[in-house]
């Protein structure tokens, strides 16, 4: 007979798919999520063998030995979740800056004193690597209760090649350690360190000479990323550094038009960019020409809400132009601190006018494209990585509905059960 079903969930009164075309879903794409009423997923050697309607399951299985079983007691399943856009790994915290947002000081007035990032990469260099480590296993384990299976990682609060070695060495030992997968990227161009303060071109230099080509040669980074701001970074500076990533075959992200319009999306589709992430003041140039490039829109409502923004990305537009768009938590210490997708879920709704339907596959199939994981993760399909999530709820509306509270009642992560009745059972 053939090989064992190492677990078959079965009884899920609604399984999401999010079977489709192939490649980023934009448009009205958005809103297929391959949805099964009375579904099951068969999972061997931690991928999907067979997912879909309960009845045809059994039937592709029949004859092979069940070793486990979950009873989805008719609630919903879907894929794990993906948050594609995190700061997950730095030191301290900032709750010092609430007092100053209650008094009406903007971020980026927070930044130019020389706090904001610049206070957490202060914390940050002088946190041990096994600090950083523990502070943010911690922080993994909250995401992974709270349904994400697969994390990107940003180093940024380092700002000298070695503090930033040494936060991506940590991001590499929690994908080798903890059940979630972890994809770091590069980011030591998130902000110009006090000690190049008015030699921003220096400090580039810096990235694209000395810190890019040994990231490289460490293999500790898949992508790139720049926050191109007023007073962070140019364009022109953007450019050059994504360039000189491209150069050496990373992938690249860009923080584009989060606060003011400096046409980061025109540049993230100039530059062929996997993602561009914010996009609050993107124009509607920068927008068609993202869609026209395939560029991944990675919206933040996290992040919008938490800074009191006056607006927040514009993705019904976004929809309606074909960029495909993704959702993520930002989970940093400024200005969203969250490692709730959950939470993302409801303000994606409430704030970005998505329907649970294109949240859904925002936080799934588009976001594991905007870190080039599709071919793995991102929907339950046969051959994938057993990646899904099984929540106290009865339908998808559900979860971005009722919020503040966490709906996962089990993850399993390449077919081993490692969060269950809401507790990590093995990370
Ligand atoms: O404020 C932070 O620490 C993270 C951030 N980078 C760009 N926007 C926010
Ligand atoms: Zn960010």
């Amino acid at each position: 007979a053939q090989g064992a079903v190492d677990l078959l969930v079965h009884n899920v009164g609604t399984l999401i798919t999010m079977r489709g075309a192939p490649g980023p879903r934009s448009g009205a794409g958005m809103a297929e999520i391959g949805a099964v009423a009375g579904g099951a997923v068969a999972i061997a050697d931690g991928l999907i063998l067979a997912a879909g309607r309960e009845e045809d399951v059994r039937d592709q299985i029949a004859g092979r030995a069940i070793l486990q079983e979950l009873d989805a007691q008719g609630r919903l399943l879907t894929p794990g979740l993906i948050d594609p856009h995190t700061h997950l790994v730095h030191g301290g915290s900032r709750e010092h800056e609430l007092a100053l947002k209650l008094r009406g000081v903007s971020y980026l007035e927070i930044l130019a004193q020389g706090g904001g990032i610049l206070s957490t990469v202060e914390m940050t260099r002088a946190a041990t690597e096994d600090e950083l480590y523990a502070k943010a296993k911690k922080s993994l384990d909250t995401m992974l209760l709270h349904g994400a299976t697969t994390v990107e990682a940003k180093s940024g609060y380092g700002l000298t090649l070695e503090d930033e070695l040494k936060q991506l060495r940590v991001a590499k030992r929690l994908q080798e350690t903890h059940a979630v997968d972890v994809v770091s990227t590069f980011m030591g161009a998130h902000a110009v360190p006090k000690e190049y303060k008015g030699c921003a071109d220096a400090y580039v230099e810096l990235v694209t000479g000395v810190m890019l080509p040994e990231v490289k040669r460490l293999g500790l980074a898949e992508f790139c990323d720049v926050f191109c701001e007023h007073g962070v970074f140019t364009v022109d500076q953007s450019r050059a550094i994504l360039r000189a990533a491209r150069a050496l075959g990373f992938g690249l992200k860009i923080h584009a038009d989060e606060i003011e319009s400096l046409c980061g999306a025109e540049l993230a589709a100039e530059l062929g960019c996997i993602s561009a992430e914010h996009l609050l003041a993107a124009t509607d140039e920068g927008l068609n020409a993202m869609a026209q490039a395939g560029v991944v829109a990675v919206c933040l409502p996290a992040t919008s809400f938490n800074l009191c923004a006056s607006r927040h990305a514009r993705a019904r537009a976004m929809i309606e132009m074909g960029v495909p768009v993704a959702l993520a938590t930002d989970d940093n210490p400024g200005s969203s601190p969250t490692e709730s997708l959950q939470l993302v879920m409801t303000l994606a709704c409430l704030h970005l006018r998505m329907t649970p339907e294109e949240v859904i596959t925002a936080l799934t199939i588009n976001a594991a494209h905007a870190i080039g994981r599709a071919d793995r993760v991102g929907s339950l399909e046969v051959g994938k990585q057993a990646d899904l999530v099984l929540y106290d709820a009865q339908n998808l509306a559900y979860l971005p509905y009722h919020f503040g509270i966490n709906h996962v009642d089990t993850v399993v992560k390449k077919g081993r059960i490692v969060v269950t009745d809401g507790k990590v059972v093995s990370s």
